[in-house]
């Protein structure tokens, strides 16, 4: 099978998932094809991050099966994870916008060696396309929440995914911010065809270009 052929991205069968006795989602069936841009919504405590983690694999489904890049061994690590917030709310956080994005390339470098002039030069490509090669040598914790989610977005781009997946990466954002956000997520999706999946709280409208509006409601999922 090759990779033109992989139509689905993330696709759940009948999850169902609780914590001890308290079930949180209730029958969930769900697919995502290549290149959509789906954002899922929900009220609070609805179990979105609780379906996130899921599907990164950080927990099992209690029934039910989770098949993300049609189960191709050659896909799996070509998903790139922006969580909620930033990496650092402390100014003083050591770690450079270049080293932060060094440690998206951990695939292709493992995890110690050094980045050659290739790895050097992919960053600073990376970092121009999303607007921030002025802040290669900036401490992250030094950028703003908006910026440090632009670096975090950068950096889960910079290892090619075909599949991004979002966690609420507005939150703590001011409104132009959100919108430079969205932008990015818009010309990902538009121009190397990354299917995106977001869960946000944001304002739905804002979402440019986005494919289908989902939303978690008592344990399942209804589309808008
Ligand atoms: N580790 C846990 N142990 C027990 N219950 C949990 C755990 N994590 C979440 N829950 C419960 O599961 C339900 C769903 O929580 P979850 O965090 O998935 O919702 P959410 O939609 O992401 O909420 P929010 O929008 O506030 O982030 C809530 O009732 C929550 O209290």
């Amino acid at each position: 099978m090759s990779e033109s052929n992989t139509k689905q991205m993330i696709q759940l069968n009948h999850v169902k998932f609780g914590y001890s006795d308290t079930e949180v989602l209730e029958e969930i069936n769900l697919t995502i094809h290549e290149g959509e841009y789906v954002v899922l919504t929900g009220e609070n405590g609805s179990g979105k991050s609780t379906l996130m983690r899921l599907i990164l694999g950080e927990m099992k489904p209690d029934e039910g099966e989770i098949i993300l890049m049609n189960n191709d061994p050659r896909l799996k690590k070509r998903i790139g994870y922006v969580s909620q917030n930033g990496i650092s709310k402390n100014q003083s956080f050591p770690a450079t916008v270049e080293e932060i994005m060094i440690t998206g390339l951990y695939q292709e470098l493992g995890l110690f060696h050094l980045p050659h002039k290739k790895h050097k030069n992919k960053i600073k490509e990376t970092l121009r396309d999303f607007g921030m090669e002025e802040f290669l040598k900036r401490r992250i914790g030094e950028l703003s929440g908006g910026q440090q989610q632009r670096v975090m977005i950068a950096r889960a781009m910079i290892g090619d995914p075909k599949l991004l997946i979002l966690d609420e990466p507005t939150t703590g954002v001011d409104a132009r911010s959100t919108k430079i956000l969205y932008d990015m997520l818009y010309e990902i999706n538009t121009k190397y065809n990354t299917t995106i999946f977001m869960i946000t709280h944001g304002r739905l409208q804002e979402c440019k270009g986005c494919d289908r509006i989902l939303r978690m409601d008592e344990g399942r999922i209804v589309e808008e």
